[in-house]
């Protein structure tokens, strides 16, 4: 009986074990399927919003002044300063690092406007409007030129290595963060000794420019800082005569974001030869462009 019962006891509990077993390999198998289903909607589900980020998003947005801003200057850049722990200006200067060639301007403006088509969109004046900026540069061949707001000096870069021997170029930047970034791209370009870079705001190192730089006056200014300061540094350009006859100034962005109040100032006033190279904002659809000014006197 007890062997029986024994043998009855084993026999139902190998039965039991077997069903449990079979349960278990029926669990296992459903939540191994569904772990596959899982991973699979959230690669489907990464895969799409990757797509939405990199390619729709971008696409949609390039056609509007508005979008652009609003998705590439405060959504895109927010998101991957987070992520990434760094600014525009360390991530524009780390491309410039890995990609392009020491010494080589043309490879470092190549590699910044690769990056910001394709990584991230930033404000240089980039590769539409820069030939333009390159003909004006090429066509006034100053000695002295001035730009007002380096950023990363990519525009920096255009037009310094486009100057004669024993010319300069004096870029200001009131951002001391960009500053230190601006330097080593310069530097990168190889462009480090015909370009003085001045860290402050515009309105207190133009009264400066005679005395402390030792400029009778420019022969060309690349306006390209903050928009409102283009008609009150124009004038203070005026007043402090670092404006001779014959003076070039171009002036970016004048559509977009747009600098009303100097265009009326500068296709208005008898001192000024104007005129308007049509183009678009940096990196986009959008109409933008720059206006060239003659000082006359
Ligand atoms: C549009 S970004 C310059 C882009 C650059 N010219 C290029 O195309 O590569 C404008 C820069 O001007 C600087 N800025 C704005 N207002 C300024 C001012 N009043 N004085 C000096 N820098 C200024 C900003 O910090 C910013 O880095
Ligand atoms: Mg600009």
């Amino acid at each position: 009986m007890p062997l029986d019962g024994q043998g009855q006891d084993v026999g139902s509990e190998e039965e039991g074990g077997g069903k449990e077993h079979c349960h278990t390999a029926w669990t296992a198998a459903a939540s191994s399927s569904m772990w596959l289903y899982f991973l699979f909607v959230c690669g489907g589900v990464m895969a799409a919003l990757y797509a939405l980020w990199s390619w729709l998003i971008p696409a949609v947005v390039q056609y509007n002044p508005l979008l652009v801003v609003l998705w590439h200057d405060i959504i895109v850049q927010r998101v991957l300063n987070f992520l990434t722990g760094s600014t525009q200006p360390q991530r524009i200067l780390k491309a410039v690092q890995n990609n392009a060639t020491w010494g080589d301007a043309e490879s470092v403006i190549a590699t910044i406007d690769n990056y910001c088509r394709r990584k991230e969109w930033a404000m240089n004046v980039g590769d539409d409007k820069g030939p333009i900026l390159d003909s004006v540069v090429s066509e006034v061949s100053p000695k002295v030129a001035l730009e007002l707001g380096t950023y990363c000096g990519y525009s920096t870069i255009r037009i310094a290595r486009l100057l004669s021997p024993g010319s300069c170029l004096i870029t200001l930047e009131f951002n001391p963060d960009c500053a230190i970034i601006a330097r080593q791209i310069i530097a990168w370009a190889g462009l480090q000794d015909r370009v003085q870079l001045l860290e402050g705001p515009s309105k207190d190192l133009i009264p400066q420019m005679k005395e402390s730089f030792r400029v009778k006056s420019f022969d060309f200014v690349f306006l390209d800082h903050w928009k409102e300061y283009y008609l009150p540094d124009t004038k203070l350009l005026e007043e402090c005569g670092l404006l001779r006859k014959g003076t070039v100034l171009l002036a970016d962005n004048v559509i977009c974001p747009g600098t009303p109040k100097y265009l009326e100032y500068v296709r208005n006033s008898p001192r000024y030869e104007s005129c308007y190279f049509k183009s678009h904002l940096e990196y986009t659809k959008v109409e933008d462009g720059l206006e060239k000014s003659v000082f006359l006197g």
